[in-house]
């Protein structure tokens, strides 16, 4: 999937006035999930089969996740509107073979023909399904009816919201929320898109460095995932699947091919002259 990242990237460019640079990883907070995995992610004993990683990156008011999945997870909508709205973006980290995801409906549905799928169990057959690749990134709209499938580890950015109506559970003993999450639903087929709407409160970019590389992230505030590789914030070591709050003018040196998922707060339009970027 080709993709545009609109933060800068330049090397004359004298960046705007910031804090002093700083990086600190995030405590992870492990849970365990039904659709969770043993043999993935390193966790306690009382979080298998883990789920979720959570990091919750409060300075930055986002919560960044790494999800991985051995079953389906419920058929959900996050809400639209309010301080529970949660629009989420997802990053593809593994796709094992027959990994796939739901997101968003094939074709226009009513309310009533939701219902009755998601009783009958007809609702994934309702909704456009995809086989991600490694590398692959969904913007998840409040309201889009979605959910992860099997077979994947996928780094979550999301607004600092738990609420998830759930309409359907492929029969496993969870409460469902079907008024709640029939409410909140898009009800028609949107585009998909790699990158946050509009809209959103944040935006991601993707930023790849080669061994040895040294590039200055310049934020005041992001939060940063660790999707691959290892080296430096400044002094500190960054390792695979940690998630760190940085800002300022931080030196980043990559010691090993690096991906790192760079999540911003951003009041609400984009704006074509990023507040962060990254200078070689
Ligand atoms: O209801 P389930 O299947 O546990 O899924 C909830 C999870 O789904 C997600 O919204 C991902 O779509 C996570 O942020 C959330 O924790």
């Amino acid at each position: 999937m080709q993709i545009e990242f609109r933060h800068d990237r330049t090397r004359n460019e004298t960046p705007p006035p910031s804090p002093l640079p700083h990086a600190e990883p995030l405590t992870p907070d492990y849970r365990a999930k039904p659709w969770g995995r043993r043999d993935g992610l390193q966790a306690p004993d009382d979080a298998q089969p883990l789920g979720e990683v959570v990091f919750d990156a409060a300075r930055s008011g986002l919560v960044i996740k790494w999800l991985q999945t051995s079953e389906p997870l419920s058929i959900q909508v996050h809400p639209q509107h309010g301080p529970d709205r949660k629009h989420e973006w997802w990053y593809v980290a593994d796709a094992r073979p027959g990994a796939y995801l739901h997101l968003g409906l094939k074709h226009p549905a009513t309310r009533a023909e939701i219902r009755r799928a998601a009783e009958d169990g007809a609702l994934p057959q309702m909704l456009r399904r995809i086989e991600p690749a490694v590398g692959d990134m969904f913007f998840v709209e409040a309201g889009a009816i979605h959910a992860l499938g099997p077979g994947l580890t996928v780094i979550e950015v999301q607004e600092p919201s738990d609420v998830t109506w759930r309409l359907h559970d492929y029969g496993r003993p969870r409460e469902l929320h079907l008024e709640q999450g029939l409410r909140e639903a898009i009800l028609d087929p949107r585009p998909l898109t790699p990158t946050p709407a509009a809209a959103a409160p944040f935006r991601v970019a993707l930023e790849t460095l080669t061994p040895d590389q040294r590039v200055t992230l310049t934020a005041p505030r992001a939060g940063v995932a660790v999707a691959q590789g290892g080296g430096a914030f400044g002094e500190r070591r960054y390792e695979p699947y940690q998630c760190w709050e940085v800002g300022g003018s931080l030196s980043i040196r990559a010691a090993e091919p690096t991906v790192l998922i760079v999540a911003e707060p951003q009041e609400t339009q984009m704006d074509e002259d990023a507040p962060w970027r990254a200078r070689q």
